[in-house]
């Protein structure tokens, strides 16, 4: 349950506890390859020369500790052999040179390395990102609107960050390993039962930053629909269009109780994972000392047992140090890159189903002059719990070059209806056919170049007027005759005088300089955009719900003319005083078509177009008050 504690509501959002998790310590060696290899790929496809630079200056690294640890070791057989202390001190001189031209080596590797990474994880992070958004904005509608698809889209939001560190992650990663298998092969060769020993005093801490890392994953995906309402609670007690009910119906403590009980539990949830961190480190600390313990004590034993020469045991104790330090390393990294590479799984797991939920390119082309749009026993449910179909066998035509008004009761299906035209969604069953052509099997981008649609919550750009007349049709130059043709033919002059910069005043009230528009101008601005569009097929779904009398009036004769030079226009409206210039008229009653004709022909019907009808003609039976009527007597004097 999301909203625990004593609240009273429950917002409605889902909770998920599909937390899922394979991760231990087998997996994540054979994994390791795999790992490395991708974090290189990402590299690679972001600047090739700075992953190679990352990669060779890593290796030379490893290569510098190994060549040093051999060094010592020389310069320890040296020093504690037989022979004059000044001979034995010049016999680890070059040995000594060794050991300091490799440190400069290894430092001006190093700078390489920490240069070429600098340069790389930006670009890894803008690669990542950029293919990110680009499949999100070409999926189809449903899968953004699939609460399963959405939260992949959420987690997934973080793969990109998760790209940039495993670019360190990976090359610290390499490091190590290159340097403990110097130690390792060193160890090796001074006593084969040293290596098992710096194995065992590493396992502890490696098997503590896996379980911490695993917790952790397990914890981020049952969560991140928590963590999501909790920002979006957040968000919504700051924003503009939310304020005035803020304010007015007191909506701001009851946020505030859901967003501080969520918190709440969130935190509780981060103490359970710090307590239990907190008492893995200490079981795994206790076991490293144990191991460390047995590791001196096996060297010493050597020692006394004379297995083992002094100079030989001095480096031993090197090696295991470096060694122990490397494993060490390498498990905290190898670790860390994991579990990034968990997040950049998210990621391409996006990427994949992204693709496949992707809008098809290509496809049949569309008659170039089609008569009609034909919807043929079209039935469509919404994804997820819908009680009855949004549109149920409906079969109805569109004549091009008409007027054609859909009317019905809310939720009767009209909007789902012209989406469908517009290819946002495909029929469950049945076919939607331009001529012969059936629309499942066509080019769905130039099925969208003919359509212009001005939806109900057609989108208010936070940018200039200008851009957002000009966003109908992006991929066109934008040019003010263009522009200004169309707020003509939208009727929308008056709303650009009004504005202080004209076409160039900012219509986002929550920045500088910004303005805010009324709901009708931003109808109107609405209608140029689609005028801009200049599709063959205009969808105009409740054009004039904003609207007042005389502007509605002036919109829908700027509508009939749009008809006029030839454009299809289809019509959602409740206001059915303006469906009487139709064509057509469908009337949908439930998701079903409950009767077609012109507007006439509905009326003499007597079916739900005549009752809807006659039920808005009556509020306006009343008689207008005369004006002697409406005469207010004068005060009386005195
Ligand atoms: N995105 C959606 N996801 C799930 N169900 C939806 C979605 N949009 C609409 N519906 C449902 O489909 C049915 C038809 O809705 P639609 O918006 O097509 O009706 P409408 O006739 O345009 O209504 P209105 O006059 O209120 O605009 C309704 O029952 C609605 O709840």
């Amino acid at each position: 349950m999301l909203f625990g504690g004593p609240l009273r509501y429950d917002m409605g959002w889902n909770s998920h506890a599909d937390a899922f998790l394979e991760l231990n310590f087998r997996s994540m060696v054979i994994r390791l390859p795999s790992l490395l290899t991708a974090s290189f790929r990402l590299a690679w496809q972001a600047d090739r020369r700075a992953a190679r630079v990352v990669l060779a200056a890593e290796v030379g690294r490893g290569l510098t500790q190994a060549v040093s640890l051999l060094a010592v070791n020389t310069v320890l057989g040296r020093l504690i052999g037989g022979g004059a202390l000044e001979d034995r001190l010049r016999g680890a001189v070059p040995a000594l040179v060794v050991m300091a031209a490799v440190m400069v080596v290894g430092a001006l590797l190093r700078a390489a390395s920490t240069y070429a990474t600098g340069r790389l994880e930006p670009k890894v992070e803008r690669v990542a990102t950029e293919r990110y958004l680009e499949r999100a904005a070409t999926v189809e509608l449903a899968a953004i609107e699939d609460h399963a698809f959405h939260k992949l889209l959420d987690t997934a939001q973080y793969g990109a960050a998760s790209a940039r560190r495993m670019i360190s992650f990976a090359a610290r990663v390499v490091n190590a390993l290159i340097s403990l298998i110097a130690a390792a092969g060193v160890l090796t060769v001074l006593h084969p039962a040293l290596l098992p020993l710096l194995v065992t005093m590493t396992l502890p801490s490696g098997w503590s930053a896996l379980t911490i890392a695993r917790r952790r994953y397990e914890s981020f995906h049952a969560w991140v629909q928590h963590a999501r309402a909790g920002r979006l609670l957040g968000a919504l007690l700051i924003e503009p269009e939310a304020a005035p009910e803020i304010r007015v119906h007191g909506v701001g403590p009851f946020l505030l109780r859901h967003f501080r009980s969520m918190s709440e539990t969130a935190e509780a949830e981060q103490a359970r994972l710090a307590r239990l961190a907190a008492r893995t480190g200490l079981i795994a600390a206790g076991w490293t000392g144990l191991a460390t313990a047995a590791t001196y004590a096996t060297l010493g034993g050597l020692l006394l047992a004379g297995a083992m020469a002094l100079s030989v045991a001095g480096t031993a104790v090197i090696a295991i140090r470096t060694g122990s330090q490397s494993l060490d390393t390498l498990v905290v990294e190898v670790n860390a890159l994991h579990e990034e590479a968990l997040f950049v799984g998210d990621l391409q797991r996006l990427y994949v189903e992204a693709a496949e939920r992707a809008i098809p390119v290509g496809g049949a082309a569309l008659p170039d002059d089609p008569r009609e749009i034909r919807f043929e026993d079209v039935t469509f449910t919404y994804p997820g719990d819908a009680t009855r179909p949004a549109l149920d066998q409906v079969s109805l035509t569109v004549p091009l070059g008409k007027i054609v008004a859909l009317v019905g009761e809310n939720g009767s299906g009209k909007t789902t209806l012209v989406k469908l035209l517009a290819g946002l969604y495909t029929p469950d069953r049945g076919r939607i056919m331009w001529d012969d052509v059936d629309a499942a099997g066509a080019d769905r981008q130039l099925l969208a170049e003919r359509v212009a649609m001005v939806a109900q919550d057609f989108k208010r750009w936070p940018f200039t007027a200008r851009v957002n007349v000009a966003v109908g049709r992006s991929s066109v130059p934008l040019t003010d005759e263009r522009v200004t043709g169309a707020v003509g033919e939208a009727g929308a002059e008056e709303v650009l005088a009004d504005l202080p910069r004209g076409l160039d005043t900012l219509l986002a009230r929550n920045f500088s300089g910004g303005h805010e528009l009324s709901g009708g101008q931003w109808q109107r601005l609405g209608i140029a955009r689609a005028a801009y569009r200049h599709g063959r097929i205009l969808i105009v779904d409740e054009p004039t719900a904003a609207l007042d009398a005389r502007a509605e009036l002036e919109v829908f004769e700027k509508i009939r003319a749009l008809a006029g030079t030839g454009q299809t226009v289809i019509l959602i409206t409740h206001r059915l005083a303006s469906v009487r210039h139709a064509d057509l008229v469908h009337v949908l009653d439930q998701g079903r078509l409950a009767e077609s004709g012109t507007p006439d022909e509905l009326l003499a019907r007597g079916g739900i177009y005549a009752e809807l009808y006659s039920l808005q003609a009556e509020q306006f039976t009343a008689k207008v008050p005369s004006q002697a009527s409406m005469q207010v007597p004068a005060p009386k004097a005195g």
